[in-house]
């Protein structure tokens, strides 16, 4: 009863207030009524020891969304989901559409810093739109409100403020849909990049894993060491193996581990080198760029055949006529060229600023120009290989969900015999029946496996049969070889960086 009581009271005392609010705003003088309003405030701030920042949505251009305020909501997105009672909610399209919940108009969280205590609250101001119209606009303007006590003024405004926006920024990076760009001649186009490869999926042997990824978390976290020791912030990897082992699906778990974009570069498309340093150019921070199977989209060969040809057509070439029509031939072929890409991966990056990986797959390692690949360019070098014993039992936890088989000695012996890439072994382990019986799989396999040893076996008894019939083209492949290295020792010699036309 009496509870019921205090309540009327206090319902009458909320109402005379607001009655003698309106009356003030009404009959007072516009000039007096801001002379108060001014004197009241300056009153208030002297008592109240509080101060108060706010952070408007938008903020000079109206349609630019203000970037304190969106690295706020995404810092406060995880204390208002345990803190504030009223939450708004709202999916976002990442990897895997993770529902993200904000804190209401009018809410409050706290939050603490280095014992400090600071309350973050939301709001809107409505004003209503001056333009006559049968359907009224109303202008919502939201903003948040840090509320501190002035004694930690200048500790709130530095270490605590440059801390929330990095980390809000930080998390719109983590939520972000990721693209897949490819370039369409000069120009990118993306797709929604959406790749579910992971490391945790990937077969391949624990160690070596482990070291790639700590090798990628390092350096996404290494801004601050880039930065002292003068070198640009990127990194190169060359992933090199057989067809089929898992060069595309680790680059896929690289940008899924980082959160990084993809730039999937195709260089037969590029016309020459501007075209190539423009597209370079647009790439943005936190990106992988892919150029795949390197060693078919640069001819690395080019230099020597044109030497030949020179030869050949060397009479012929006192000819205007037929030199003119040499020479369109040339510029017509002449695209992107190794120094062209060699500047690039060199140069260009210490001139603008954010994280870079770059990628190159190959599957012959022995066919690239070894200025590509030196360390500083190419830093780290993987190789992906023939499905090993342990690989097998990384993809037959992920598509059959089982740790050990009886067959699996069978298996292990067959693997160690033969060449068979993890795609082939993927390609047996896929469930043949619903619900799944791992049994047939896995003899599936070492039907395979046992066909691949055969073959194979039958392929070198073949070869032991031409070898004495072949001996000439072997020792001219021979000569052939000790030439590249020749010139590969040569351009190491310091003349790495000459054009390769
Ligand atoms: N190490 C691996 N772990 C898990 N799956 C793999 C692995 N290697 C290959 N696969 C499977 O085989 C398929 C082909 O692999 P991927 O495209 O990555 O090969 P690749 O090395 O890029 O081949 P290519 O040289 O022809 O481009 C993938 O779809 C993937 O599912
Ligand atoms: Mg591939």
């Amino acid at each position: 009863m009496a509870a019921k009581e205090i309540f009327a009271h206090l319902g009458s005392i909320i109402a005379s207030l607001m009655f003698i609010w309106a009356m003030f705003q009404q009959y007072f003088p516009y000039e007096l009524r801001s002379h108060i309003e001014k004197y009241s405030k300056r009153l208030v701030s002297f008592i109240y020891p509080y101060i108060q920042i706010t952070f408007h949505e938008f903020t000079g251009e109206r349609f630019m969304r203000s970037e304190a305020y969106s690295a706020i909501e995404n810092y406060l997105s995880s204390k208002s989901s345990t803190q504030a009672k009223r939450l708004k909610a709202d999916i976002v399209r990442n990897s895997n559409q993770s529902l993200v919940l904000s804190m209401d108009d009018h809410e409050e969280v706290s939050d603490d810093f280095e014992g400090i205590k600071l309350w973050w609250s939301s709001g809107k101001n409505i004003s209503k739109s001056q333009v006559f119209s049968f359907y009224p606009v109303t202008d919502e303007k939201r903003y948040y409100k840090l509320t501190f006590h002035k004694r930690y003024r200048e500790k709130v405004l530095g270490p605590y403020l440059t801390s929330v926006l990095k980390e809000g920024k930080a998390i719109k990076v983590r939520n972000r849909m990721r693209k897949l760009y490819t370039n369409n001649g000069s120009m990118w186009s993306h797709v929604v990049f959406e790749h579910p490869a992971t490391f945790q999926t990937l077969a391949m042997e624990q160690e070596k894993k482990k070291e790639i990824i700590d090798d990628l978390i390092t350096f996404s976290k290494a801004e601050d060491f880039y930065a002292r020791i003068g070198r640009a912030w990127k990194r190169g990897y060359l992933l090199y193996g057989p067809p089929g082992t898992g060069k595309s699906t680790m680059i896929a778990a690289m940008a899924n581990l980082l959160g990084y974009d993809i730039y999937d570069l195709e260089l037969t498309a590029v016309k020459d080198n501007t075209e190539l340093r423009k597209l370079l150019i647009e790439t943005s921070s936190k990106s992988i760029i892919v150029i795949e199977d390197i060693d078919c989209s640069l001819d690395l060969t080019g230099q020597r055949r044109k030497k030949k040809e020179k030869e050949e057509e060397g009479g012929d070439e006192k000819d205007p006529r037929q030199k003119l029509v040499k020479e369109e031939r040339e510029t017509k072929n002449s695209q992107v060229t190794l120094s062209g890409l060699l500047n690039f991966i060199d140069g260009l990056w210490s001139a603008c600023g954010g994280e870079r990986l770059i990628v190159f797959t190959t599957n012959h390692i022995e066919k690239l120009d070894p200025a590509l690949i030196r360390k500083g360019r190419m830093d780290k070098h993987i190789e992906l290989s023939y499905c090993s014993f342990e690989a097998f039992k990384a993809l037959v936890k992920n598509y059959l969900d089982i740790e050990s088989h009886d067959l699996f000695v069978r298996i292990g012996e067959l693997l160690g015999d033969t060449n068979m890439t993890p795609a082939d072994v993927a390609e047996h382990l896929m469930p043949k029946t619903v619900p799944a019986d791992a049994e047939i799989s896995l003899r599936s396999l070492i039907q395979g496996l046992e066909l691949a040893k055969d073959e194979a076996k039958l392929k070198a008894e073949k070869e032991a049969k031409e070898t004495p019939v072949n001996g000439e083209a072997k020792e001219e492949e021979k000569e052939e070889k000790s030439d590249h290295k020749l010139q590969n020792q040569a351009k190491e010699n310091g003349e790495a960086d000459h054009d390769v036309k």
